[in-house]
Order: C-alpha cells, then sequence, then structure tokens
C-alpha cells in the first residue's frame, strides 16, 4: 500500500495499455497483474471514434482508475493541450506527463517539463511527472506541484532495466517520504524487484509485459517480483560488503591439528 495525492493505492504494479496482441489479452494481463491504476494515451483513445469507443469500455469493466498520458507530446503546449482533452475524456484530474525532449531516446525534456507541471497543477491537475532520475530536476518538479515523481531507469521500451542503480538510490535517499514510481525501461520481473527493493515505492511499465511472449504470464511475474522486492525492502536486505566475512561460526568448535 502507497499513498499518492491522498488516496492509498494497494498495488505497486501500474501498468501500460498499449501494444497488446489482443483486446482479450490486455484485459486478461490486468487482471492476473493486480494493478490498480491503467496508463492509457488520449492520443489513441480518441473521443468518438469506433476503437476508441470499444477500449474505453474494456477499460471501464476492468474497475480500474485511469491515469491519462501525455504521451507522443513534443512541447509544452501540446502537452498542455493533451492533459486539458484528457481530463474532459476520462474524467480525471491526474495525468502523467510526458514532455519528449529526443526523438531517438524519448528521453523527456526536463525544462518543458517542469514548466508543463506547473501549468497544470496550477489548474489543479494532480501531475505525474515521467522524469529522468536527475535529483534537481526533481527537486523543481516538487517546486511545481507534483506530489509525486516517475524516474525512468532507461529508455522507454528498451528493456534494459536500472541502467544506474546507484543514481536510483540516490534519488531515493534524496527524495525521503516522497512516493517515488519507476517509469519506464524494465525489462523483466528482477528490474522491478531490484528498483522494490531500493525501496521505490512502485513501478509503471508497459512494452515488458505487452510484447512478451505471453503477455499474461509476464504480468503475473513482474506481479510476484514486485511482491518479493516490496518485502525485501520490508526485510532491511544487508548492504553489499568488501570483505568475506564467514557465515558459520567457529567460536568454541574443536581444534584438530
Ligand atoms: C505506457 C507508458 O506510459 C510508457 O510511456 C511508459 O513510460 C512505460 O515504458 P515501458 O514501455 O518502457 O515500460
Amino acid at each position: 500500500m502507497f499513498e499518492v495525492y491522498g488516496e492509498s493505492v494497494a498495488s505497486r504494479f501500474l501498468l501500460g495499455t498499449a501494444q497488446y496482441p489482443s483486446p482479450q489479452i490486455l484485459s486478461d494481463a490486468v487482471k492476473v497483474s493486480g494493478a490498480e491504476i491503467l496508463t492509457v494515451s488520449l492520443r489513441r483513445e480518441t473521443a468518438g471514434s469506433g476503437g476508441g469507443g470499444r477500449f474505453w469500455d474494456l477499460i471501464r469493466e476492468l474497475n480500474v482508475k485511469v491515469l491519462p498520458n501525455t504521451a507522443g507530446c513534443h512541447s509544452v503546449k501540446e502537452a498542455v493541450t493533451t492533459a486539458k482533452m484528457a481530463r474532459d475524456l476520462f474524467g480525471t484530474d491526474w495525468i502523467k506527463l510526458e514532455v519528449i525532449g529526443h526523438h531517438d531516446s524519448l528521453q523527456p525534456d526536463v525544462f518543458g517539463l517542469v514548466e508543463a507541471a506547473r501549468i497544470l497543477s496550477d489548474d489543479g491537475f494532480k501531475v505525474f511527472p515521467y522524469t529522468t532520475d536527475d535529483i534537481v530536476v526533481g527537486e523543481r518538479l516538487l517546486d511545481a506541484g507534483c506530489q509525486v515523481l516517475m524516474p525512468w531507469c532507461a529508455p522507454i521500451g528498451s528493456a534494459k532495466g536500472p541502467v544506474n542503480p546507484d543514481a536510483l538510490r540516490a534519488y531515493r535517499s534524496h527524495f525521503k517520504g516522497i512516493p517515488l514510481v519507476v517509469d519506464a525501461g524494465l525489462g523483466r520481473p528482477s528490474h522491478a524487484a531490484a528498483v522494490l527493493e531500493l525501496g521505490f515505492d512502485a513501478v509503471l511499465l508497459n512494452t515488458a509485459v505487452a510484447k512478451a511472449g505471453d503477455p499474461v504470464a509476464m504480468a503475473k511475474a513482474f506481479a510476484v517480483a514486485i511482491e518479493a522486492g516490496r518485502l525485501a525492502y520490508e526485510a532491511q536486505p544487508l548492504e553489499p560488503r568488501d570483505m568475506a566475512v564467514p557465515s558459520t561460526p567457529v567460536l568454541g568448535m574443536a581444534v584438530f591439528e
């Protein structure tokens, strides 16, 4: 259970809804994942289009909280306009804010992101910013009104997993008490377990499940790994050390010469 914008969320697994082989597989994957929050792209689910309407019915039937996103937006203006349309279409003030700054890596434009986050927060939105692992940018996002931060661990869709675990560790340690969700770049359940073990509150992922050979089985595997990672974090794992430490005590044992 973690809290975000005053709401308690039981599942630490936030799931994206794009690229599944079929609506049925998406639906089954969501059910086994236990996810309570799904992110959906406004650009895909345009109001009034037949496909969008069916997709929206499916999401409604799943009885989950919708986190619309501004995927594909490359400017502040585009992101703000898309967020406002999403608020009308999905009837929520939650928005996953993406302002993409680089075509190849899909790296966020962190300057545009902070600007858009401020505009949207001032307008009453609850902003979930997709950002890098830069601590200063994170501070600026909090100043702009965000109450959650969503750093990437690798580029969207890359499936590389945490490419800079030290940066994520420092990020978690700096933002004590702030809900942190690792968003984008996770490829395997072990990656999700690793960031949960670091103390991140949740993960948001899409490609690793949707494009797996068996998306439903992979959704289940991530769900189990996320739970394991959180349990490990709460159990306070040992810190790695340079020197060997005998795990079998020798004190009081007979000495044979
Ligand atoms: C669905 C969504 O919001 C993605 O933009 C998100 O960042 C997930 O990234 P992956 O597809 O790498 O999991």
